[in-house]
C-alpha cells in the first residue's frame, strides 16, 4: 500500500472544508502506486482521489501535472479532473506535504493485458499525443539520459547487491547508449509511466488513464516504448509480438509513425527499459521501512533490457519492414 504521510482526521476534516465537500463518508489508504500516498474519500459531493505528492514530484512540477489531466480531459481523454477549492485553488498543501484531490474514475486496471487491451492502448496513447500538441507549459524529462547517470551514481555502490553484476550491466548500458540515444525525433507531451496499473478498463474499454505524476515533454516515439515494455511482455519475461503489433498498429492507425522513429524504437526501448531498471533499483536500495509501500523488484526490467539488446530492427516488434 502506497501511504507515506498519515493524514489526522482533523487534518482531514478541515481539507476538506476548504473545498465544500459536505460529510465525509469514507475515507481509507489505497492498495496500489508506488510513488505518493493515496486515499480515496468519499463526501456527499462524490468520490474522490487525495494524493500528497512524496519524494519523487517536485511540487514545482504540479500546475503541469494537473493542467495536462485538464487539459486532455477537455480534449475528451478519459483523465481525472483536479477539484478546484472554494478560492479557486486545485493545490494545497496537507499533512505537510503538497495535496490535490482529483475525480474517481471507475473501471479496472488489466492484470494481465489481452491484445484488444494492447491494441486499445495503443489507440488511446495516440490520442493522448495528439491531444497533447497544443498543451502551452513545458516539463523536461527528470529521468531522461542525465537523470539515467545521476541515478546510477546513486545506486553503483550496492547494486551488485541485489542482482550480481547488476553495477557493471547499468555501466555498460549507459556506455553504450550515450552518443547513439536520438535528439531530433517529434516531440511532444508524454506521459511517460502509462503502464496497465495506471489504465482503467470498462468491459473492453478505456475508461480511465490516470498518474501523470511523470508527464513531461519528450520525444512521443519514448513514450510508445514504455507502453511496449509495460504491456507486451508476459510474466514469465517473453516478448509477445502479437500484443505489441496490435499495439504499434493501434497507435499508427492514429498518428504513424516516422521511418526514423522506427528505426529508432530498439535503442529507445533499451532506454525505457534502463530507466524502470534504474528507479526501481533506487527505490529496492531505499526502501522506507516505515511506509505501506510494496517496491517492485528491478530483475524484470533487466531481462527485458536484455531482450532489446538482441533485437536486430523494428519487424522484430511486429512492425512491417518499409
Ligand atoms: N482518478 C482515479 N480514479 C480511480 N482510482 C484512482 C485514481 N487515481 C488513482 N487511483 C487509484 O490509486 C492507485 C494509485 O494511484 P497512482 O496515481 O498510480 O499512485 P502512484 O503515483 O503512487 O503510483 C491506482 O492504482 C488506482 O487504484
Ligand atoms: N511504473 C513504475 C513505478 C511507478 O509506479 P506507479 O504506480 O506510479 O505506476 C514501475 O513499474 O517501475
Amino acid at each position: 500500500m502506497a501511504v507515506y504521510t498519515d493524514v489526522s482526521d482533523g487534518e482531514l476534516q478541515s481539507f476538506l472544508e476548504s473545498y465544500g465537500m459536505g460529510r465525509l463518508i469514507s475515507f481509507k489508504g489505497i492498495a496500489e502506486g508506488v510513488e505518493n500516498s493515496n486515499f480515496l474519500v468519499e463526501t456527499e459531493k462524490g468520490r474522490f482521489i487525495l494524493t500528497l505528492y512524496e519524494k519523487r514530484v517536485s511540487a514545482a512540477d504540479l500546475p503541469y501535472f494537473l493542467g495536462l489531466m485538464e487539459h486532455l480531459a477537455d480534449k475528451g481523454l478519459p483523465c481525472p479532473l483536479p477539484v478546484h477549492d472554494l478560492e479557486g485553488k486545485a493545490l494545497r498543501e496537507l499533512a505537510g506535504r503538497p495535496a490535490a484531490l482529483i475525480t474517481f474514475l471507475d473501471g479496472i486496471s488489466a492484470r494481465r493485458p489481452s491484445t484488444a487491451q494492447c491494441a486499445a492502448l495503443g489507440d488511446v496513447l495516440g490520442r493522448l499525443h495528439k491531444a497533447g500538441a497544443d498543451f502551452q507549459m513545458r516539463r523536461e524529462n527528470s529521468l531522461g539520459p542525465d537523470g539515467w547517470a545521476q541515478l546510477f551514481e546513486a545506486v553503483k555502490m550496492e547494486a551488485n547487491g541485489i542482482i550480481p553484476d547488476l553495477a557493471d550491466e547499468l555501466e555498460d548500458e549507459l556506455d553504450a547508449l550515450s552518443g547513439k540515444w536520438p535528439e531530433d525525433l517529434p516531440e511532444g507531451v508524454i506521459h511517460a509511466d502509462l503502464f496497465p496499473d495506471n489504465v482503467l478498463f470498462l468491459d473492453s474499454k478505456v475508461s480511465g488513464l490516470i498518474d501523470f505524476y511523470f508527464a513531461c515533454n519528450d520525444q512521443l516515439a519514448y513514450d510508445v516504448v514504455i507502453c511496449l515494455n509495460a504491456w507486451c511482455f508476459e510474466p514469465d519475461v517473453s516478448f509477445n509480438v502479437t500484443k505489441s503489433r496490435a499495439l504499434l498498429e493501434a497507435y499508427q492507425a492514429v498518428r504513424p509513425l516516422s521511418a526514423a522513429e522506427r528505426e529508432a524504437l530498439p535503442i529507445l526501448a533499451r532506454g525505457a527499459a534502463l530507466r524502470f531498471l534504474l528507479t526501481r533499483t533506487y527505490d529496492w536500495l531505499n526502501r522506507d521501512a516505515g511506509a505501506l509501500v510494496q517496491p517492485k523488484k528491478p530483475d524484470e526490467y533487466l531481462r527485458k533490457l536484455r531482450f532489446h539488446r538482441q533485437v536486430r530492427s523494428a519487424s522484430d516488434y511486429g512492425l512491417d519492414e518499409s
